[in-house]
Order: C-alpha cells, then sequence, then structure tokens
C-alpha cells in the first residue's frame, strides 16, 4: 500500500494558533496531507502582538530532522519563521542532503510589526537559503527587504521577481500582494511564465496567519505532486475562504479559518 504525502513544516509556534507550525499543521490536514513538524522557536505571541521569543538551539533542530528524515522523508517541506543562521545552517544542511522540495516562506516580521528574525539571517536567507527553494512566498514588504526593489507600482513587482530568479536564483517565486493598496493580487513568476490572480480585498483585520497558511497550502499541495501553478490556484482559493469565513477570534488582528475551503 502506498504511505500518504507527507508535508513538514519547519518553523516557530504561536500559542494561539493563527500563525507559525500550528496554522501550518491545520492547513496540511485540511488538504489531507500528513503534517510534520520541527520546531525553530517558541513565542508568547496573540492576536495583538510577540510578547517573547525563545530560540530553540541549533543542535535540536538538527536532532529534530534526524528523527524526522531517518525514518520518512517527507514529499515536501516548508520553512517558516528561522530566527537565526545556526538554525539556516542545520535546514540547509538538511535540504542538500535529503534534496526535499523545499518552499521558503521568508518570515520577517509579524503583522503587528515585531521582528521575527535576527537582522543578519536575512543576509544569509537571501545567499544561502533561497538558491535551494522550489519557491518563496514573500509578501510586498518581504520581496522589498530581499530584492532591494521599492515596489510600489506592478513594474516593481516584476523588476523583484526578476532580481529573486536571476540574482538569488530561485526557481520561482510567489509575491503575495495582500499589502497593496489595490485588490489583492498575487503573482507566480517562474523562468518561463508569469501568472498573476486577483481576488476582492475582504474588508477584516482578521488576517494574521495568512502568509504562513497560503505557502502551506503551496506545500501540502506540491507534497501531493501537483505542479507549481495548480499550488499557487489552490492556495489563492483556500486562503480567500479561510479570510471570508474567519472565526473572529482575539482582541487584535484574528487569525483565519483553515477548515473553510471545500474544494478540490
Ligand atoms: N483582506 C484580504 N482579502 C483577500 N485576500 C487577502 C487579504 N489580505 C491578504 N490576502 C491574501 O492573503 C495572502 C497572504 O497575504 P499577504 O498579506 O501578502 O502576506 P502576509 O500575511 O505574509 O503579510 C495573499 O494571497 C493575499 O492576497
Ligand atoms: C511563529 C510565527 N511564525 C510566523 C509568523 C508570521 O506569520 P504570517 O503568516 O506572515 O502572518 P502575519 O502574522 O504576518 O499575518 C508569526 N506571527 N509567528
Amino acid at each position: 500500500m502506498s504511505r500518504m504525502p507527507i508535508a513538514l513544516t519547519v518553523a516557530g509556534t504561536d500559542p494561539t494558533g493563527g500563525a507559525g507550525v500550528l496554522a501550518d499543521i491545520k492547513t496540511f490536514h485540511s488538504r489531507q496531507v500528513f503534517g510534520m513538524a520541527a520546531i525553530t522557536a517558541l513565542t508568547a505571541q496573540n492576536t495583538i502582538g510577540v510578547q517573547d521569543v525563545h530560540n530553540i538551539p541549533g543542535q535540536f533542530l538538527q536532532e529534530q530532522l534526524d528523527s524526522i528524515f531517518s525514518d520518512e522523508v517527507p514529499d515536501a517541506m516548508k520553512s517558516g519563521m528561522i530566527a537565526n543562521e545556526e538554525m539556516m545552517t542545520v535546514i540547509k544542511e538538511c535540504v542538500e542532503h535529503h534534496q526535499v522540495p523545499y518552499i521558503i516562506d521568508p518570515v520577517m516580521i509579524a503583522t503587528s510589526g515585531d521582528p521575527l528574525i535576527d537582522e543578519d539571517a536575512a543576509e544569509f536567507l537571501r545567499t544561502q537559503l533561497l538558491p535551494l527553494a522550489l519557491t518563496v512566498t514573500p509578501n510586498i514588504h518581504e520581496a522589498e527587504k530581499i530584492s532591494g526593489q521599492q515596489i510600489s507600482s506592478e513594474g516593481d513587482i516584476k523588476k523583484a521577481a526578476d532580481i529573486f530568479l536571476n540574482d538569488i536564483g530561485v526557481q520561482s517565486v510567489v509575491i503575495t500582494g495582500g499589502h497593496l493598496d489595490s485588490g489583492p493580487t498575487d503573482y507566480l513568476f517562474t523562468a518561463d511564465n508569469a501568472i498573476e490572480l486577483s481576488e476582492t480585498r475582504i474588508d477584516t483585520t482578521n488576517t494574521h496567519g495568512t502568509g504562513c497558511t497560503f505557502s502551506a497550502v503551496m506545500t501540502a499541495e506540491l507534497a501531493k505532486g501537483k505542479s507549481i501553478e495548480e499550488s499557487f490556484r489552490t492556495a489563492k482559493r483556500y486562503i480567500t475562504s479561510a479570510i471570508r469565513y474567519n472565526p473572529n477570534i482575539g482582541k487584535g488582528n484574528g487569525p483565519v479559518s483553515h477548515f473553510s475551503y471545500k474544494g478540490e
């Protein structure tokens, strides 16, 4: 009997379950993929902000990954919050060794504005981890920071994508447009294709964990063997439904729903 597809997330925890590992696992589950998780950081955070962060020692992240990969090699793996170079080095070696399809959500700052990674880790992410990725899913601020290209128009998005593909060396990039003034349009660029998907903006502040959830859907679909384009299209439909039917939780920017999307 063939085994179920496995998706692995390597990320931090949010105890209120809206972002990070818990959001990823709920998303994997809802997409009928078996979810695994290696933890990079424990955060004390809620819908209002991040109160504290406790990073996991690199050696213990290594042990978690060894436990997973010595038993099963996941069909796809994503990373989210990776606070420092020590943990990034562990992840780099793991991806290189196992050649697992790797999706990077280049998490840097929470919606609340709180920083989630060290300043010098951003450079390591850009030069060492991104070239290993099958795809990377920055929001507008992350795309600006990584590419050095200020984004205020569609032309700027194309210029930033060109830097990701040709200077940094990622195979594909999805720039998500939740923070654009216009409709929330997302852009997928590969070496030979460019696709944009638009939706009507949903009038809500309950968007905590949208970036994590979007990239987790893509990871789940890639684990099932779907193409980058199919995974992108599913992620866009899923996140739109997840925001529209958000569960209205918390006093700040609430989470989205991980079980409202019923589509294929
Ligand atoms: N108000 C909204 N209505 C509909 N879609 C949204 C809204 N806000 C964000 N999205 C979608 O959620 C996904 C992630 O959004 P984005 O804000 O760009 O990332 P992040 O959560 O990492 O900051 C994208 O697909 C984006 O288009
Ligand atoms: C532990 C942890 N990881 C990632 C984030 C950022 O999540 P993201 O999906 O970018 O959502 P926003 O919170 O920015 O909407 C986080 N807050 N915590």
